[in-house]
């Protein structure tokens, strides 16, 4: 579920009251999503998706997260911009939260994409990479190499509560990876940061739109293929690597930006660091989610497993 904050029909149609939306029909709460509050509005003259932004994402990151979206769909890309009011303001507050009302993109997310869907999407985010040459924004990346260390002290031996030996692996691995770290040389641009199959909408095999830039930030621009590389490329336990859409989907990407010798050296590095990130924020929310709550928890081991496939000698407690 991905409905923490409900709003009342009163205050969404005295929200929608600024825009010039049409009428309220309908709202639906939206089932998929795990870090905002997502409605389906319907109105006489469109449909939309009202995003009433939860704790993960700051208020003050919106403007930036808003103007790369402006940037990339002015380009032509099919990415979701924030409506404007009358006014010509986009964000705004709903039930006391952040909150933006979105162009709604057609597609659905495939769980099993195919190697064509995959090589459409490595080329979709090959197309972003090229659209953002000339965007000026900048943005930490919060969830970036040095955020690792703190949030695995966070966790600290609590680690080994959701399986033994992980807190000793993902230390080591988080020696090794960040001591390999690149960074010279290498183009840093603002990245999507999460582009999973979930946030890659297709129509058949065609990308219809790009979702949820809410970990957007400036970083590496190989570490965004990286971390697709991981998303994609698994069964989701992460025991199974399935070399035809891993293939697929560089590609893709290599339609626009052919990898250089020393980023194919790299890649494996790059792509252990996005399973140390992922392992890191699902295992935070394993051991800070009470198993009742009406989330569902993501499974860090599923990604200790995937580490194990870029670099085999990281993962060596764990079974
Ligand atoms: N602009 C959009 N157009 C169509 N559907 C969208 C759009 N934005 C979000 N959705 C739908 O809402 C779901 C949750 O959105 P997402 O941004 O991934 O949420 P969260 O940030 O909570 O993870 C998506 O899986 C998709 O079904
Ligand atoms: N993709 C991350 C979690 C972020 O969730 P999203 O619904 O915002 O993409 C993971 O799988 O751990």
């Amino acid at each position: 579920m991905a409905v923490y904050t409900q709003v009342s029909a009163e205050a969404l149609a005295a929200f929608l009251s600024r825009y010039e939306c049409g009428e309220l029909i309908s709202a639906k709460g939206i089932a998929e999503g795990v870090e905002n509050t997502n409605y389906l509005v319907d109105t006489t003259a469109d449909r939309f998706i009202l995003t009433l932004y939860e704790k993960r994402v700051a208020a003050d990151d919106l403007p930036f997260f808003m103007a790369l979206l402006e940037h990339l769909a002015a380009k032509g890309l099919n990415v979701p911009p924030a409506i404007k009011d009358r006014s010509g303001v986009a964000i705004q507050a709903l039930e006391g939260r952040p909150a933006c009302l979105i162009k709604f993109l057609s597609g659905v997310s495939v769980s099993h994409p195919t190697p064509t869907q995959a090589e459409a999407a490595g080329r979709a985010m090959a197309e972003m990479h090229a659209a953002v040459r000339d965007f000026t924004g900048m943005r930490d990346n919060s969830m970036g190499v040095a955020s690792w260390r703190p949030l695995f002290e966070r966790c600290g031996r609590s680690l080994d509560q959701i399986a033994p030996g992980l807190y000793d692996d993902l230390g080591h691995a988080l020696d090794v990876v960040t001591a390999g770290w690149p960074d010279a040389g290498f183009d840093r641009i603002a990245i999507h940061a999460d582009l999973f199959p979930d946030n890659v909408l297709m129509l058949g095999d065609t990308v219809s739109g790009l979702i949820d830039f809410y970990f957007a930030s400036t970083d590496l621009r190989l570490y965004d293929l990286a971390i697709m590389h991981t998303a994609w490329s698994f069964d989701a336990t992460g025991e199974t690597y399935h070399a035809a859409i891993g293939d697929a989907l560089i590609r893709g990407y290599e339609s626009h930006f052919p990898l250089q010798p020393f980023e194919r050296a790299a890649f494996d590095t790059l792509a252990s660091g996005a399973c140390i990130r992922f392992a890191l924020s699902r295992a935070w929310d394993w051991l800070n989610t009470p198993a009742d709550a009406l989330v569902t928890r993501k499974d860090p081991l599923a990604y200790l497993r995937r580490l194990a496939h870029y670099n085999s000698s990281l993962v060596t407690h764990v079974q």
